[in-house]
Formats: C-alpha cells, structure tokens, sequence
C-alpha cells in the first residue's frame, strides 16, 4: 500500500505503521515533528469518495442508475466490496482493502450476553434498531443494485455477514473522515494510510482536506519526537457513538452523555401553535436533547416542555408577549414539569439492566476482561446512568427551589390549601407545611423528590 502511494504522489516519509499496546495498530514517527507540520498528505487520486466511485468505468453507471439513489454511506460500502471482489485492476485500492482489519469490535458485532451489559443504554436501543436497518438495507440492496448485475456482485461474495456489507458500513463508519467544502456541501472520504491514525483527545482536529487540489493530509497535533504515536482527534464523541461507530470506548469519559428523546402526539391541544414555538425555540415537535456531564439537564429540555404544557390562557399571554417560555410560566406549571422530569429520568434509569453501583463493583472485581465487548458496554452503561443521575438531581434542586419559593408563598397546608388550623413542617426538609399527617401522607409522593433534594442541601 505504502508503495503505491508513494509512487501516487503521496508524501509519507518520516513515518511508518507499527504496532502499540492496548490500542493495536497506528502510525509511528522515525523523526521529531513540529506541532502544526504536515505529517503526511495523501492525494486525491487515492481517496475513497462518493464521486470517485461515480468515475468508475464499470462500477459508475450501476451506482448512478440506484432508484433511490444510494446513500453516500452504501455508495462508500458498495465501493470498497467491489474493489476487494475484483480478481484483477484496482491494485492501488486492493493494497488498502487487504489492509483493513478483517474484523470490527463495533456493537452490532456483540453477542447478546455482551450487549445485554449495556441494557437500558441508548447504545443498547440503538444498536439493536441498526441491526435491523442494516438487514432491511442489505434485502433492498440486493433488490436495487445487487440482483440486477450479478455479474459484478455475486452474491456469494456480496453477503451480510464474513466480511461483507456489515464490515463494508464499519469500515465506513470506523474510517471515513467528515469535511464541509467550501460551497458548504458535505464531503465524506477514506484516505489509504491516513486511516491507520488512531484517536486522542489530547490533540484537537489536525485532520485537513485541500478542496483546490484534493488532496488529505494531516497535521502534527502536538510535538512528536521520534518513534512517538501520531494521534488525530475523531471529534467529542461519548462512549455509546465511539463503541457503535469505532468499537472502542475511553474510560472516565469527558464527552459522556444521554440522548433525551422528546415528543408530542400530533393530536395534543394546540398542536400547530406548539409547533410553531417549538420552531422559534429552535427546537422540533419531536427532538433529541444531548444531556451531558457538564449541562446534564440543558435550558431547553424545560423549554420544550413549557411549550408542551401550554393551555389556551398561557397561548394568548404568548402572542401579547407577556410571558416567554425561556422562564416559568407559573409555579404550578413548573413543579409539574420538574416533577414529570425527575420520575421519568427515574424510570430511565431504572430500566438499565445493571445498575451503576453494581458495575462499578463488577469492574473493580474484572468481571469482564478489560478491554473486551461486555468491559465496554460496561463503560457505556455507566457513562450514561452517570449522566442521567446528574439530570434527575439538577431537576430535584430545581424542584426543591420552585416548591419552597411557592411553599414559602402560601400559607396554608401544602395538600388541601386549609390555614385556618395549627400547621406542622414537614419534619424532614422543614420546606412544606401540613393541616396533619393525613394531608402529609397524601401529599408525599408528589413532594418526595423535592424533600430529598432540600434535605440533601441541607
Ligand atoms: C481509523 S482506524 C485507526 C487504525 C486502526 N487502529 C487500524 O489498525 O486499522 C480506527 C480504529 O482504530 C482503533 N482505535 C483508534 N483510536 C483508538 C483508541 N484511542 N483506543 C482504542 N482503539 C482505537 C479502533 O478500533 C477504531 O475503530
């Protein structure tokens, strides 16, 4: 491979695959490198990318004739079977194809045991909805593309499974670099050699494409000296998106998050006019909301929520701009939302086949071979339930805040409204007052999370 790149133009000196504990292979210098210096540049000609394989005398017209078009992902997928099915011609691109691992350690390569690890998780969703697209795609591939030219793709070679499509899509997803052209297109491609760079956080995207001539190359991230690992940076990725996409996993990780799923039925009152505040909010009727270690429970998962509960009162304040869903719209309606967030974010979290405790004990005590499937839908599990214990208490303080402001406001009992009696504090949190223990008892499952979080604080 490196021979054929070179004598392509590419400029690889000062640098040479090897191998390296825990992380497999990867590029190593054989001289110092300056932070910012180009480290290697790989040219056009040898890219994998969506219009190249258009060019393609024999593979260009079956491509372009796909009704649907194909995406640019199986365009990719399709491209890299094809060179490694053909016996003869393509031996640039055959050299990279032979140089690819023959197996991923991506999710959807989990035995059930291993991804029942990570149950609960949205990896654990997720990936059991790919394995499904991924065989729904392969039966319309083989209608589309496939079964019309069985001369270019015999199906023997062209299958699911043994390095076939499912490996071709990881290759894909474990490979491809993601730019943005100057006319604001997208632009995906896999660089032969440059694709053997493994990640790191510590260096920041040094990954560069040259729209004028083409050509990929990559920038040192950070000082190398000699014999050093030469690292790129695939982006801030959590644990769930790197174990789907790359098969790998970083404990204690930074970029951890949960993606929250929001959504309203299109026959809920005032549909249209939530639809169109949501819009304004930058927000959909149906969104997906990144919590995260640092913002575990965003401003606009309560924004959305607002707009969701809104009734026609609270509509006509809108349009007179006399309220704005970026504050409360009143206490009542705030206390509601809060305590639908912390029971929800609860039965998140309770549905997580192992809970957080018990998987950091199982880890502690190696249960699972490190490094091995079942250790990083572990880390997975864990990264998420961390985030979401985060949300649910973010929404508990903000409970706790919205009830005793209220609380602090009225004056009778906190259940039946009654002051015209003796009323006791609640005698955990001291936040809340009732006419008696019946009305305390009553009312405990609604001020429960609110108790907890103010007796905490306290
Ligand atoms: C672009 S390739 C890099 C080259 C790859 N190691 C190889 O031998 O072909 C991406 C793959 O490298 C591995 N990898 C990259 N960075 C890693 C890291 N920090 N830790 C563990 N594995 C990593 C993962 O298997 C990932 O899917």
């Amino acid at each position: 491979m490196e021979g054929w790149l070179r004598e392509s133009g590419a400029e690889l000196d000062g640098l040479e695959l090897a191998h390296f504990p825990a992380i497999g292979r990867g590029v190593r210098t054989l001289r110092c490198f300056k932070q910012g210096e180009r480290i290697l540049t790989i040219p056009s000609g040898c890219l994998w990318t969506v219009e190249h394989a258009y060019a393609d005398a024999v593979l260009g017209p079956v491509l372009r004739s796909a009704q649907p078009p194909l995406s640019v992902e199986d365009t990719l997928a399709i491209y890299i079977l094809f060179v490694r099915s053909r016996e003869s011609g393509y031996d640039g691109l055959r050299s990279h194809v032979a140089a690819l691992p023959a197996s991923y350690s991506s999710s959807i390569f989990f035995e059930d045991d291993e991804l029942e690890v990570c149950a609960g998780s949205s990896l654990y969703t997720i990936t059991r909805q790919l394995e499904q697209r991924i065989e729904e795609d392969y039966r319309g591939l083989v209608v589309r593309v496939f079964g019309l030219h069985l001369d270019l793709f015999p199906l023997n070679k062209f299958t699911i499974e043994n390095v076939g499509y499912k490996w071709a899509l990881c290759t894909v997803w474990s490979r491809a670099m993601d730019f943005v052209l100057p006319n604001g297109n997208p632009l995906r491609l896999l660089a032969p050699f440059a694709d053997m760079v493994n990640h790191s956080p510590e260096v920041k995207q040094c990954h560069v494409y040259d729209a004028s001539s083409g050509n990929l190359s990559i920038l040192a991230g950070k000082d190398y000296e000699a014999e050093d690992q030469v690292f790129i940076y695939y982006g801030p990725m959590p644990n769930s998106r790197l174990l789907r996409l790359y098969g790998f996993v970083i404990p204690d990780n930074p970029n951890d998050s949960y993606d929250l799923v929001l959504s309203t039925h299109p026959l809920a009152p005032f549909y249209e006019q939530k639809q169109k505040l949501w819009a304004s909010a930058g927000l959909n009727s149906t969104c997906t909301i990144s919590l995260t270690l640092d913002d575990p429970l965003p401003k606009n998962v309560l924004r959305y929520l607002r707009i969701q509960r809104l009734d026609e009162s609270d509509l006509a304040a809108i349009a007179l701009q006399k309220i704005d869903t970026n504050e409360k719209i009143s206490d009542s309606k705030e206390v509601e939302i809060l305590r639908f967030l912390v029971e929800s974010i609860g039965s998140l979290l309770d549905s997580f086949g192992t809970r957080l405790e018990k998987l950091q004990e199982q880890l502690a005590k190696g249960v699972y071979p490190v490094g091995g499937n079942a250790w990083a839908a572990a880390h997975v599990s864990l990264g998420e339930q961390k985030v979401l214990r985060l949300a649910r208490k973010r929404a508990e303080d903000l409970l706790a805040a919205v009830e005793s402001e209220s609380g602090n406001d009225r004056d009778g009992c906190a259940n039946c409204g009654k002051d015209s009696v003796p009323l006791m504090l609640c005698g955990k949190c001291k936040g809340i007052k009732y006419c008696g223990r019946t009305c305390q008892v009553a009312h405990y499952k609604e001020h429960k999370a609110a108790c907890r979080a103010t007796t905490a604080k306290n």
